[in-house]
């Protein structure tokens, strides 16, 4: 029986996303179009009467911005909005800042898949010579999470995000919605994956075929146990929704050479 009520929701488009590069732990900011979405997703959610009581978001500036919008767009400013890095995007390791299309015309598109979508193949890992190395790991927000900056992933296979994310799921975000709070989660098109997996009992070689289109608010109806008893809903219009989840599947294609 439908206890609980969660939404997750993939932040809007992101600058990278946009350029289709592989952005990870590296902070962009959302796109124009990004912000629409963001502010389009509160309107949605306004309109159908929903009322959080705590957002959760990562510490990238992609999530937080997304949640703001959001609670701007609903008149709901004045909900605690928390962080934690546990939240943040599966960490692409030395694929941060390429370029998916390319990737795929090097590697070819099965492999490019396997290393998106795949459970638990894990992409090469980023070295200290990598262009983003330190500017991600001299960044202030790395020193303030609750493991050793030096202990932070260097590459994640989707099974290891959820291992990182699990602990905070089950000790900070399970308590509230037992509490009954309605709860929000601004993340990534990964983290979410990764719970969504988890509350959903999606097996490892079906979770391949899980894409979320950026924006999109994800309604998850779950019972005592914190598992997921309906198909999740995704908000808004269908039609819509499943060409951005062919857009973002699409990116992992090799351009046709001009
Ligand atoms: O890291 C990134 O570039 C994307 C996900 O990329 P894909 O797994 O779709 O390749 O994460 P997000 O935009 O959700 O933060």
């Amino acid at each position: 029986m439908s206890r609980y009520k969660l939404f997750l929701l993939r932040h809007g488009e992101g600058a990278w996303n946009k350029e289709n590069r592989f952005c990870s732990w590296v902070d962009q900011k959302l796109s124009d179009d990004g912000v629409k979405e963001a502010h389009d997703c509160g309107k949605l959610l306004r309109e159908q009467g929903y009322k959080f009581d705590i957002v959760f978001t990562s510490i990238l500036s992609r999530s937080i911005q997304t949640a703001w919008l959001v609670l701007e767009a609903m008149g709901q400013e004045w909900v605690p909005v928390v962080k934690s890095w546990r939240l943040n995007e599966r960490h692409y390791g030395a694929l941060i800042g390429l370029n998916r299309a390319e990737m795929a015309s090097v590697h070819g598109e099965e492999k490019v898949k396997l290393w998106r979508r795949s459970y638990d193949v894990t992409p090469p890992p980023i070295d200290v010579d990598h262009p983003y190395f330190r500017e991600i790991y001299n960044d202030r927000r790395y020193s303030t999470c609750d493991v050793p900056v030096e202990n932070l992933p260097r590459a994640e296979s989707l099974k290891e995000v959820l291992d990182r994310l699990l602990p905070y799921w089950n000790n900070t975000v399970v308590p509230e919605i037992k509490e009954g709070r309605t709860v929000l989660i601004s993340a990534h098109g990964n983290s979410c994956r990764a719970l969504l997996k988890h509350l959903e009992g999606i097996s490892n070689e079906d979770i391949a075929g899980v894409t979320l289109p950026t924006g999109i608010p994800v309604l998850l109806e779950l019972d005592e146990n914190l598992r997921s008893v309906k198909p999740r809903q995704l908000l808004g219009d269908q039609a819509k929704i499943q060409a951005a989840i062919k857009k973002v599947e699409d990116q992992g294609k090799a351009k046709p050479s001009v």
